[in-house]
């Protein structure tokens, strides 16, 4: 099977370009991001059905801000520039980009002009669009329309039909954008004449394809942790290679309570795929010994995950080495641990940044440009179970990462029932699916002093983190119903002898991140 064309999403540093490259796959284009380093030969030696620039954080105009070449535009690839991007695109073309003064964050309204063009036709006035640039284009090349102005931007969008071109100074690809998903929806199939065949299934079938030509007939296992994410990999990886897959699931002792026994028993129960499961507890509780700094956390558990699956993969050889280990690993996984073009290392995801440097797989991650909401879609279309699919995520560091301070059997239990307390209310409310993920965060190094049956308790405080999200890369608290938060407390507190007090976290990501550590 042949890679559909791509759509490239050229990277300048964006905060937003992963975004775009799922907008233009809910626009059922296929697409992939490259970084802005990539010489432009090798990006058209992709053949790409069109190009779209990101935004990023240069000013065209300073030294050394990233250009474009102009072979780009001679090669006849529809090009559609979006905020730096679009500045970048007006400067090579003749046009003219400056500070004005006028700068605009945040929501602004749009003017579309009577000639709106492609782009913004029969669109409202006052359009709220989102905006984040302090420079401008204040003259389009020659050849382009201008199609909308703001306050602050007298050339908010142009386009040149003739040519295939296109640019706006706001950002289509985010939420807040009216109309965005519409705009981009029109450059692609209407501007540049992608026709919108590219569905979740073609996904299905291009990996399915990919990963048989990548494992062949040889042995492949795969990390499965009971989370959606592995539960999609291997399911694509069975489709694809049958019974030369075996999954192994790792108790690494930092599971939440009857987590193993469920993955164990539900996941062959559902596939009929290979399990392994092995029991590492000691092994990592060993390694964790005394640490506290997050980041060393996260690398031990990189490291001795893959330990484990080594010593599992010549237990299930049957002929030679197994070279190949599948993960769930998703993209922003990839981004948090500084996988993204200069983007920068906010954790090491134990599965991309924590892993070891003398790493002998080959890894096969079937999911790693995509985000959780499309991973739920596929799993759903390879029929896994909707308990599975909703699963809310659980990272792998498992409550190592969230036990801030050292972790040893003792805290891993005093967080284990207040985590359980915390899931079992939120179920009984019927709260699942609205809460994105529930972290129980135990504050073992600190301690406050409560009154407990007329007496003085000194124990430790207890976190709870509910947040909603869309994709794991920004997030907000939930605003549980306070009865619910008021009964989880009242729980942990009474049931739980060492916490003494419940603290609810009521920050957004950013700047705060899910979990903890
Ligand atoms: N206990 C485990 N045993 C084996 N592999 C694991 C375990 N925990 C994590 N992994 C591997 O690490 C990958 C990344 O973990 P991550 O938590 O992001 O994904 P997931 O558990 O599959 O899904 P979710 O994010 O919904 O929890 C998994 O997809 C899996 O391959
Ligand atoms: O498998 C994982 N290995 C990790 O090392 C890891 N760190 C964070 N997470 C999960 O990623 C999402 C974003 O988390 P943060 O906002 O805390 O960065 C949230 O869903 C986190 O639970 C991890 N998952
Ligand atoms: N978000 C962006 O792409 C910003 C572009 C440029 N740095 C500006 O401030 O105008
Ligand atoms: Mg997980």
């Amino acid at each position: 099977m042949s890679t559909p064309r791509p759509v490239l999403v050229v990277d300048f540093g964006a905060q937003y370009a992963q975004l775009i490259a799922r907008r233009v796959r809910e626009a059922k284009v296929y697409s992939e991001i490259v970084p802005h380093s990539m010489p432009v030969s090798e990006m058209l030696a992709k053949n790409p059905a069109a190009i779209i620039l990101s935004g990023g954080p240069s000013s065209v105009y300073a030294p050394g801000a990233p250009q474009i070449d102009a072979g780009m535009f001679n090669s006849g690839v529809p090009v559609f520039g979006i905020c730096y991007g679009f500045q970048a695109m007006a400067q090579a073309l003749g046009g003219t980009v400056a500070q004005t003064g006028n700068r605009e964050y945040g929501g602004t309204p749009l003017h579309p002009r009577p000639e709106a063009g492609v782009l913004l036709r029969d669109l409202p006035d006052d359009l709220p669009v989102w905006m984040s640039h302090g420079d401008c284009v204040t003259e389009a090349p020659v050849g382009f329309t201008v199609t909308a102005e703001s306050a602050g931007a007298p050339v908010a969008a142009f386009e040149d039909l003739t040519g295939r071109r296109a640019g706006v100074q706001f950002h289509p690809e985010v939420g807040h954008t009216a109309h965005g998903q519409e705009m981009l929806t029109r450059f692609l199939h209407d501007i540049a004449g992608i026709e919108p065949t590219w569905t979740p299934e073609n996904i299905i079938d291009e990996q399915v394809a990919r990963i048989r030509e990548q494992v062949g007939d040889k042995e492949v296992i795969c990390g499965l942790s009971g989370g959606v994410d592995s539960a999609v990999a291997a399911a694509l990886v069975h489709k694809a290679v049958g019974d030369q897959l075996t999954c192994v699931f790792v108790d690494h002792g930092l599971l939440r309570a009857g987590e193993a026994e469920q993955v164990e028993k539900d996941y062959v129960a559902a596939t009929g795929i290979k399990l392994k499961v092995v029991d590492a507890r000691e092994r990592f509780l060993g390694a964790l010994a005394g640490v506290t700094d997050p980041e060393q956390k996260r690398k031990i558990i990189g490291r001795e995950f893959i330990r484990v699956f080594e010593a599992a993969a010549r237990e299930i050889a049957a002929h030679g080495d197994v070279e190949f280990l599948v993960q769930g690993t998703l993209y922003p996984d990839v981004v948090e641990s500084g996988g993204g073009t200069g983007t920068a290392n906010i954790k090491s995801h134990h599965n991309v940044g924590g892993l070891p440097e003398d790493l002998k797989f080959a890894l096969v991650e079937p999911l790693r440009t995509l985000f959780k909401d499309e991973v739920r879609t596929l799993g759903l279309q390879l029929g896994l179970p909707e308990a599975m699919v909703w699963r809310h995520p659980f990272p792998g560091p498992g409550l190592a990462i969230r036990i801030i301070g050292a972790v040893d059997e003792e805290r891993l239990a005093v967080l284990r029932k207040a985590d359980l307390i915390a899931r079992q209310e939120l179920s009984a409310a019927g709260l699942d699916r609205g809460v994105w993920q529930f972290p129980v965060v135990l504050l073992a190094d600190v301690r406050s002093v409560g009154v407990q049956g007329d007496g003085r308790s000194y124990g430790h405080p207890v976190v709870l983190r509910p947040v909603s999200s869309e994709d794991a890369m920004t997030a907000d608290w939930s605003r549980l119903p306070y009865e619910v938060v008021a009964r989880i407390s009242t729980r942990i507190t009474n049931e739980v002898a060492e916490v003494n007090r419940v603290v609810l976290d009521v920050t957004s990501k950013p700047p705060g991140t899910i979990e903890w550590e």
